[in-house]
């Protein structure tokens, strides 16, 4: 079926619409950060750099490093935002944009989110690294797609049951990393653990500044969450829509996400670009070695 020009929206150029890209320009591993100054912090480590393009938050690296192809692309904050990221990256891996037909062949790709977060236990140090092996969204994102068969409804379930949850907000859903993906980054550097996707930084997140949360005890009841051996240890605000659209879509991805915040203990990094460089770093080691 051909894809009517409302719905594959291309630019003039033929790139796709919002991060201004073309077929060839993405490698099949790809790593986003939130943050565009932050793809210039990855790429700097590539021994060449081949693509550089960029509209709005969406800025694009694409390079090699020790003879692998590798993509860094900038999301900017939030799941609305991740919702165009994932679904352009696929149309770029797996839509013809002469034919506007979706390809025969499917191309799986390879996604590493590197972004910042805030612990919610009080073990877990600022500039510590910690891998999502599941992400909780509550921002509701997946519930738009037939996303049943891919997602961890037992997690979801037991959270609303454990914190009463009000129906006014959207119904959380639960996702898993890719398990081959996380085991070439399990180390003794990094800590496994629950992300909890929230669709704010203030309010959402318990931060209060002149607003006053209305549910000023949900970082507790996510902190005190326990379902079989899991337990819920940082919040950002990406990883559940990537898990959940890189399933649907048939990708491998998995988040690392470097400490910066422990909202336990009121602490937070002294050197947040030391800590992430690092990640950084130990990232583009794995991806290649
Ligand atoms: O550092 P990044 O990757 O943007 O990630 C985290 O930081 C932002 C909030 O400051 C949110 O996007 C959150 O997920
Ligand atoms: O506390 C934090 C730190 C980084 N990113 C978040 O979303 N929250």
């Amino acid at each position: 079926m051909r894809l009517e020009p409302s719905e594959l929206i291309l630019n003039a150029d033929s790139s796709i619409y919002h991060l201004n890209l073309q077929p060839e320009d993405i490698a099949h591993t790809i790593i986003t950060v939130g943050d565009p100054d932050r793809v210039g912090a990855v790429s700097k480590y590539f021994d060449s750099i081949e693509i550089k393009k960029g509209k709005r938050e969406f800025r694009t690296h694409t390079g090699l490093l020790n003879g692998k192809r590798l993509t860094v692309i900038s999301t900017g904050i939030g799941t609305d935002n991740i919702d165009i990221v994932l679904n352009e990256l696929d149309a770029l891996a797996n839509i013809d944009f002469d034919q506007k037909t979706k390809n025969e062949n499917h191309i799986r790709l390879q996604i590493i989110r590197i972004g910042t977060s805030g612990a919610i236990q009080p073990e877990i140090p600022v500039d510590s690294f910690l891998l999502s092996e599941y992400a909780i969204g509550f921002d509701g994102l997946l519930h738009f797609y037939d996303s049943e068969p891919v997602l961890e409804k037992k997690i979801a379930e037991a959270f609303m049951r454990h914190s009463d949850w009000n129906h006014e907000k959207a119904h959380p859903y639960a996702a898993q990393c890719d398990p081959e993906m996380a085991r070439i980054f399990v180390s003794n550097h990094i800590r496994l653990g629950v992300t909890a996707t929230i669709p704010g930084f203030y309010g959402p997140q318990g931060r209060k500044l002149r607003l006053t949360p209305k549910d000023g005890g949900l970082n507790s009841k996510l902190a005190s969450f326990r379902h079989e051996n899991l337990k819920i240890t940082n919040l950002e605000m990406e990883t559940a829509g990537i898990y959940g659209l890189s399933k649907l879509l048939g990708h491998q991805a998995i988040s690392l996400n470097c400490i910066l915040a422990n909202r336990v203990t009121g602490t937070f990094s002294k050197n947040p670009e030391k800590s992430m460089d690092t990640l950084i770093k130990s990232t583009l080691e794995k991806l290649t070695q």
